[in-house]
């Protein structure tokens, strides 16, 4: 599992452990890191020219120290101060002492341009808002340099708790972050600001909470998840799904949700609705009913709403029942809050962000550009499980306390007509199986994001390909 943890966190953690050190050890420790880091992203220090934007924190201060460690092997270091009388005065002692330079915010276009690395020094985790006015003049010269960028502990101009972005910030090639993640690492928009993600050990894994405020499972995490058919198993234990879904107009709504959950480890699957030709034209292992989700047999979970169109009523009756039901698509609109809320069985809703938004009743930018806030939002509202789709897809449990899951897979090529069907029925194949929502859910999303990966391959794929290349990704897990 990768763990992120917020601001105040990090720094009631820091506290803690500075307490146990000498002082100035942990700069030391994360300088070290930086350093490191950045000879490696170099290949070779002796030679090579460095620029650091030094911020007046101790962000600056690692970034002064790792420029002093540089300076040492040979590279040409030059500090631009932003604000010279408020520089961290020892870590500025060391790189003057190690041989470096400052220059001036307004004399920094000529070494930007010229140098090889760019380190972002600005501001770290103290920081609020986007860039100021002379800092962000310096982020644009760094975008038109030619140099490697690299974020010292997380892109300046970010929001670390949250992922939003109000204004500027600097885009790096790699972040070299210091002790945990910040959720804004891993969390769009901000997420694609950080560029690839380097943890440095710095010790605060012992006096960090267990409990994350926000976590990715990881392949490892996947596997022990995963259910596996036993000696004893039959259909009924490794889970039936049922499926109410798709309509006359959208019948293939049906068939890619039933595909999603065929593919997903199900014993069975069981449609209800008006696509049953459709359905069983493609996937003749399929049980149809004629009667709705509460008369159509033994059924683990249900999902319901893909292509449902305005038929509220499998909908509500899904709600009804009292094993674990999904809402997605049309399902959302159609369920009613107060229903969903008195369910004691779980619920487990995934929309993507227009989705999200008509349910919240703001704009859809609204909620891609805080997608931690509008996920919790629902979750709370709902009392449910919300899968919140899109190009980092969050999953938050109802409970507060529970830590937010950020899918780290996933590929643009998802965005495709139909695949969120499949992740439906994907979804729902794991909570028939007896995963805890936020489990199935989390599990669903990574599965599904490898399989549209393995899908695309870096071209064009579609939904059907997607639940096709579900196996694959389901055995290179497992191995
Ligand atoms: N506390 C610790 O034990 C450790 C802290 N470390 C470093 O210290 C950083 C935190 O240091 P600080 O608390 O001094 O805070 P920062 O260095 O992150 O930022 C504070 C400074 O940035 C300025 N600032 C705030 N918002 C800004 C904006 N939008 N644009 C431009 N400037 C802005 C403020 O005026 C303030 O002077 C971490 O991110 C990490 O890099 C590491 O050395 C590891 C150990
Ligand atoms: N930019 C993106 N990056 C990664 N994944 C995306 C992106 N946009 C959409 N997706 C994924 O593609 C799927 C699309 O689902 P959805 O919007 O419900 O489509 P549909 O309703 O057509 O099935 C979701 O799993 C979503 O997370
Ligand atoms: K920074």
């Amino acid at each position: 599992m990768r763990s992120a943890h917020r601001v105040e966190t990090v720094r009631s953690a820091e506290r803690t452990l500075m307490a146990q050190l000498p002082p100035g050890a942990l700069m030391q420790r994360a300088a070290a890191g930086l350093a490191a880091a950045c000879a490696d992203a170099l290949r070779r220090v002796y030679g090579s020219r460095v620029v650091l934007l030094t911020g007046s924190g101790d962000n600056g201060g690692d970034t002064l120290y790792a420029g002093a460690r540089l300076a040492r092997r040979g590279a040409g270091v030059t500090a631009v101060l932003l604000n010279p009388d408020r520089t961290h005065p020892d870590a500025l002692k060391a790189l003057l002492r190690a041989g470096g330079t400052t220059t001036t915010p307004s004399a920094a276009a000529q070494p930007i341009a010229r140098a090889d690395l760019v380190l972002d020094g600005i501001v770290g985790i103290g920081g609020k808002g986007g860039l100021r006015p002379d800092a962000a003049h310096l982020a644009e010269l760094v975008t038109a340099s030619h140099a490697t960028v690299v974020a010292v502990d997380l892109p300046s101009g970010i929001e670390p708790d949250t992922g939003e972005i109000h204004g500027t910030a600097l885009r790096a090639d790699l972040t070299v972050t210091f002790g945990t993640h910040k959720p804004g690492l891993l969390i769009d928009p901000a997420r694609t600001y950080a560029g690839s993600v380097r943890l440095i050990d710095i010790g605060l894994a012992s006096t960090l909470p267990a409990t994350p405020d926000v976590e990715s499972l990881q392949h490892a995490d996947l596997a022990a998840l995963l259910p596996h058919p036993a000696a004893e198993s039959d259909k009924y234990r490794r889970g039936v799904v049922g499926i109410a879904a798709g309509s006359a107009r959208y019948p293939g709504a049906a068939v890619l949700a039933v595909a999603g959950a065929l593919r997903s480890g199900a014993g069975a699957v069981r449609y209800v609705g008006p696509a049953a030709d459709a359905v069983l034209a493609r996937f003749p292992e399929t049980l149809v009913s004629d009667s709705g989700p509460k008369k159509a047999g033994r059924v683990q979970a249900w999902v319901t709403g893909p292509g449902a169109g305005d038929d509220a009523a499998p909908v509500t009756e899904a709600l009804s029942t009292d094993v674990p039901v999904l809402l997605d698509a049309d399902g959302l609109r159609l369920a009613d809050v107060a229903a969903v809320r008195a369910r004691t069985a779980p619920t487990v809703m995934t929309p993507h962000a227009g989705e999200a938004a008509a349910l919240l009743g703001v704009a859809r930018e609204e909620v891609e550009s805080a997608r931690l806030t509008a996920v919790r939002e629902l979750a709370r509202r709902y009392d449910a499980t919300v899968l919140l789709k899109g190009s980092t897809t969050l999953i938050a449990g109802p409970d507060d306390a529970t830590p937010v899951r950020v899918n780290p897979t996933g590929t643009p090529w998802l965005a495709t007509a139909g695949s969120g069907d499949v992740l439906s029925g994907l979804t729902g194949s794991l909570l028939a199986a007896g995963l805890a929502p936020l489990d199935a859910a989390s599990a669903a999303a990574y599965l599904h994001g490898l399989a549209g990966r393995y899908a695309a391959n870096g071209a064009p794929t579609a939904a059907q390909d997607v639940a096709d290349a579900l196996p694959q990704v389901w055995r290179d897990i497992r191995a």
